[in-house]
């Protein structure tokens, strides 16, 4: 087959982890990942995490882009940060790695188009939540791919809540996918089709967020 030849000339390796992101991306428009960090790559970013907001770093997250930076504590109410490529450190250059090497391989296999990418920090403090809502609604529609990465305590418990939600439609039936922000769970879904929440938090949430972005 010719596909077959061209990859073969292109040096491709299939990556088990990546087809079955493409698979539940094609099959339910989201893909639910438990080992897409490792445990100790997981424990590099939740200290980096936690270094920078000790500092002071976070800025109260606003609803909508530069253009519209009203604060709305009752849509959300957690404290981002942008991670900044170039000045990356050791474990935010592991995890860069890594998203570029996903970056390609869906520009390769499924001709993604993605040419731009952004990520923050996100820390919900106990009481807050992120109301129901789809990412393109902040004057984004190059949001392709949202991936949110999760960099809690091994032990994070039900009762803890922030689980995400994530509102699916089959033949008009709507449903209620829900996951817990579990340590090295990764969850990719389409921007501009699925709405979602984070449902309130009783202990300090750890997550970072991201958007692959087309044109
Ligand atoms: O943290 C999550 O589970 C989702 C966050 C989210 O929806 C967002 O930042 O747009
Ligand atoms: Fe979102």
């Amino acid at each position: 087959m010719l596909t077959t030849e061209l990859y073969e000339q292109l040096d491709f390796v299939e990556n088990p982890l990546y087809e079955k992101v493409i698979t539940d991306l094609l099959n339910q428009q989201y893909s639910v990942v438990e080992d897409f960090f490792t445990p100790e790559e997981v424990v590099q970013l939740r200290a980096s995490l936690q270094d920078k907001y000790e500092e002071d770093a976070f800025k109260k997250a606003a609803i909508g882009n530069r253009v519209n930076e009203s604060i709305v504590k009752s849509v959300r109410g957690d404290f981002i940060l942008w991670l900044n490529e170039a000045e990356a450190n050791a474990a935010e250059t592991t995890f860069f790695n890594r998203i570029n090497d996903f970056i390609s391989y869906m520009n390769r296999t499924c001709f993604m188009g993605i040419l731009f990418k952004e990520f923050h920090y996100a820390l919900y403090p106990e009481g807050t939540f992120y109301k129901r809502h789809l990412d393109t609604f902040q004057n984004d529609d190059r949001r392709k791919l949202s991936i949110v990465c999760y960099l809690n305590e091994e032990d994070w418990k039900p009762e803890y809540g922030g689980e995400l939600v994530i509102y699916t439609n089959d033949n008009r039936v709507e449903e209620e996918k829900v996951f817990y922000p579990l340590p090295g769970r990764v969850v990719i879904f389409e921007s501009q089709i699925l709405e979602h929440e984070v449902k309130p938090v009783k202990q300090p949430r750890l997550s970072i967020t991201g958007w692959l972005k087309t044109r």
